[in-house]
């Protein structure tokens, strides 16, 4: 039997956010184009995004009755025993109908649940984290999984470090090649020529802070020379989408084709989500980030600053934003020669082939 005509069956779990669920899609794609014949089946959470993203993708998806468990004391926590064991009993059943030869989980709340089980029955496994400081379910997996891929050097504090592989963040196939695009982009955006073009990234769920930013500087950057692209998530979508009927600002509460948005973008504004970054660097424009203060350990702060110490983007603190926002982005508006430079230097980050050498990694636990 060739290696392309053989059939595996494979299950993956990563969720909650887009974050964790196109970091799965990247890596079923990938397997798609080398065992086409395989068998996929993804398990999310109940309510989250993915239900509604992965099937857009093309791929099946099962749903579990679980949630995260807050840091702080919270109701909600007092739920989370039993949506353990439900989800548990759950992600049994799943794996014992489906049978996959191997389990890969891309962090978040249903990943845990599922890769516990296939790891307990002996169903080798594989977890990509995509921060510089993993999320509890990732922590906890990483004693059972077989191999872990990761996307910053200095992971070792919190996995096993022979099981440990740095290969970058996956990226979806479409991403990666963006350039010749641009006139194909400002015309899917029905944007005109002359003027830059501000793409506004709030990460997957949208950013509450960089939003109000928007809402107060839309002003400002009406004497910019800038037409907007704003994605502003879509729990704030009601409230802000009344700006998209002004001259120049477009408002989605999600692109659906980050291809065109990014290709259209001349200069952007977004979050520090580490997929977020690792596309960013692939792209390869001018970026200004606001990382999002309230995510584990700061770790957003620290994906933007591994650019930021690089010469390779600016960082506004939310902290600073009104003292330093209209400065820093005019003075780059300004400056032709700083948004190439910044263009170029963030381009010599990028880890193009992370998706390939993920898949790569599967492949052996395939073949054991
Ligand atoms: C608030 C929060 O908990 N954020 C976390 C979450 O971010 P978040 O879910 O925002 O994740 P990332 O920034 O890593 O990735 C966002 C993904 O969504 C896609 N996208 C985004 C907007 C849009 O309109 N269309 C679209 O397709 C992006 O192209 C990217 O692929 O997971 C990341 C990866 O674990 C973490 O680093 C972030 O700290």
């Amino acid at each position: 039997m060739n290696r392309k005509s053989k059939i595996y069956r494979i299950i993956l779990s990563g969720g909650g956010t887009g974050g964790h669920i196109y970091p799965a899609i990247a890596i079923a794609n990938e397997l798609k184009l080398r065992y086409p014949d395989s068998k996929f089946l993804f398990v999310g959470a109940k309510d989250r995004m993915e239900m509604e993203k992965v099937p857009q993708a093309g791929y099946d998806i099962k749903g579990l009755w679980v949630s995260g468990i807050q840091r702080r004391f919270t109701l909600k926590n007092l739920m989370f025993p039993f949506k353990l064991i439900s989800g548990l009993w759950k992600a049994r059943k799943i794996i014992k109908s489906f049978r996959p030869d191997v389990a890969i989980g891309t962090g978040g709340f249903a990943s845990g649940p599922l890769l516990h089980v296939a790891v307990s029955n002996k169903i080798p496994a594989l977890i990509q984290e995509q921060n510089s400081y993993p999320g509890i379910t990732n922590k906890i997996l990483s004693k059972k999984a077989q191999k872990i891929c990761v996307a910053y050097e200095g992971l070792e504090r919190f996995f096993p470090k022979e099981k440990i592989k740095i290969t970058g963040n996956p990226v979806r196939q479409g991403l990666l090649n963006i350039e010749g695009k641009t006139v194909e982009a400002k015309n899917h955006f029905n944007l005109k020529h002359g003027k830059y073009t501000l793409l506004i990234l709030g990460g997957s769920l949208g950013s509450r802070r960089i939003n109000e930013l928007i809402e107060q500087e839309l002003d400002f950057l009406d004497t910019q020379n800038v037409e907007i692209i704003w994605q502003c998530g879509k729990l704030y979508y009601q409230q802000y989408k009344l700006y998209g009927n002004a001259k120049d600002v477009q408002v989605y509460e999600f692109l659906n084709e980050m291809d065109m948005a990014y290709a259209a973008a001349d200069i952007i504004i977004s979050r520090a989500g580490a997929s977020s970054v690792s596309e960013l660097c692939i792209v390869g424009k001018p970026v200004i980030f606001i990382p999002s203060p309230n995510v584990a350990e700061d770790h957003q702060t620290k994906n933007a600053m591994a650019i930021v110490n690089q010469k390779a983007a600016l960082m506004i603190k939310e902290s600073d934003l009104e003292v330093d926002f209209e400065n820093k982005f005019s003075q780059l508006i300004a400056s032709q020669d700083k948004q190439k430079e910044l263009g170029a230097n963030i381009k010599k980050l990028a880890l193009v082939n992370a998706t390939k050498d993920i898949v790569d990694e599967v492949e052996i636990l395939l073949k054991k």
